[in-house]
């Protein structure tokens, strides 16, 4: 056998930020036993101490994956973020190195949108209040500015996974929805696309954020869109802290332009549960503040750990990297008795006819090759006769471009 396969008992995993046990499950009884699991997230430096020997990270939120912190992972191999966003790794530089992140881009959505419907209804009548003035042994018992759910209008920004099953949910209570993407999206049941932004804020009594966190997305809603919406509406920002300006928000609270307000996200979040959290929004009555909870109930997380676990497994064992985020994506078929080598490259002209040229020149014969490419990153998967492997990744470490490469047998 070939010296340059690493050995399933050598591969080290890292999962960090209390990743759900499922996901141990599936690297155990897959064969993988190195794996250290960490309940909270890590200080850069600690996290970059570790990282100088570990093969494959998890991740969630709060984990950021900058390119500098990347640059100590010299042996990454892939990263899995135990969630739907991954605006906290610094995807590039991920794929610079040949690190090919993955993430769960579903198996939360049904727990945000409930979260999202529950708050709506308890901002309509005014229940984030009257708790708190209970709680000080107050007693607020009144119909003023509460209202039913019923036939008011929901405007969702971002009709994507989470905003098209809040759609449904909301309509199923009676509520009109409206909603507004930087895409045409096919509208589900009765729901509209709003002509802009502005005529979402006009028209909605509960505004709910559904963006990811882009450049694009940073700020969207600030002051003057706030201004813009209905007076007594309500917001909700169970997407990113980047995206909602928020002593624009406490401002709006305070004066009673707004009814209230349900945030989950914020610009600064604390790194673990000891740490103190800090929000012009505290101590503001008609807000309801959750740690950002959005997605975490056991059914989503226990599905979350599965479905990124096996996609980590998938690309360790056979090297399939289909829903990558930002890398080729191949679906590859099991190596029938070869070696396989993986070379993930520069996508520039000239790199796959010199590959080849190893193999010819060596006169290594190739059983199969699959080749993808990504933006500048290309990839590809060679099966070659086992006797043939070693000498094949040497060779082919040497093509100028290559990234990484490895093989698998
Ligand atoms: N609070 C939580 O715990 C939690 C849980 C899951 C997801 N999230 C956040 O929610 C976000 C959305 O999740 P999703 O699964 O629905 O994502 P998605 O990618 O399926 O949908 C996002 C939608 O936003 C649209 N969009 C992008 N830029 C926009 C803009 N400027 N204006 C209007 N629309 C725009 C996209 O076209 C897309 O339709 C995630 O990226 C993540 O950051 C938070
Ligand atoms: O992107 C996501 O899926 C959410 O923000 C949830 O993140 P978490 O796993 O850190 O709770």
């Amino acid at each position: 056998m070939s010296k340059t396969s690493l050995d399933k008992s050598k591969i080290k995993f890292l999962l960090l930020e209390g990743i759900h046990p499922s996901a141990v499950e599936v690297l155990r009884s897959a064969g993988y036993s190195q794996i250290e699991a960490l309940s909270g997230a890590l200080p850069e430096p600690e996290l970059k101490a570790k990282l100088a020997e570990v093969h494959f990270l998890g991740i969630r939120s709060r984990t950021q994956l900058t390119r500098e912190v990347l640059a100590a992972a010299p042996k990454l191999v892939a990263v899995g973020c135990f969630c739907i966003g991954t605006n906290q790794v610094d995807l590039e530089a991920a794929a610079e190195q040949g690190v090919a992140v993955f993430n769960a881009p579903y198996s939360n959505t049904r727990s945000v949108a409930e979260l999202v419907l529950a708050e709506a209804i308890l901002l309509l009548r005014g229940v984030p209040e009257k708790n708190a003035v209970a709680h000080r042994g107050g007693w607020l018992k009144s119909a003023d500015k509460s209202y039913e759910i019923r036939g008011k209008t929901l405007g969702i920004v971002g009709y994507g996974s989470i905003g098209t099953q809040l759609s449904v949910l909301a309509e199923g209570l009676g509520m009109q929805v409206l909603f507004h993407d930087v895409v045409a999206k096919l509208p589900l049941g009765n729901a509209r696309q709003a002509a802009n932004l502005p005529a979402l804020l006009a028209q909605s009594d509960v505004l709910s954020l559904h963006v990811p966190e882009l450049p694009s997305t940073e700020w969207l809603i600030g002051a003057a869109e706030i201004a813009a919406m209905k007076p007594g509406a309500v917001l909700i920002n169970a997407s990113r802290g980047s995206v909602v300006v928020i002593e624009a928000l406490a401002e709006a609270l305070r004066s009673g332009h707004l009814l209230g307000a349900a945030v989950d996200v914020f610009p600064e979040e604390p790194r673990s549960n000891q740490d103190t959290f800090e929000s012009p929004l505290r101590g503001l009555d008609r807000v309801i503040l959750t740690p950002h909870i959005g997605g975490s109930t056991l059914e989503a997380q226990a599905n979350i750990g599965l479905e990124v676990a096996e996609k980590l497994v998938k690309y360790s064992d056979n090297g399939t990297s289909t829903s990558a985020v930002n890398f080729p994506e191949v679906a590859l078929p099991g190596q029938r008795g070869q070696h396989r080598i993986l070379h993930v490259h520069r996508n520039v002209p000239g790199v796959l006819s010199q590959i080849n040229r190893v193999f010819s020149e060596q006169e290594i014969n190739i059983a199969a090759q699959y080749l993808q490419t990504r933006g500048d990153i290309g990839y590809v998967v060679i099966d070659v006769d086992a006797a043939s492997s070693e000498l094949a990744l040497e060779q082919l470490a040497l093509v100028p471009g290559t990234l990484r490469s490895r093989v698998l047998f």
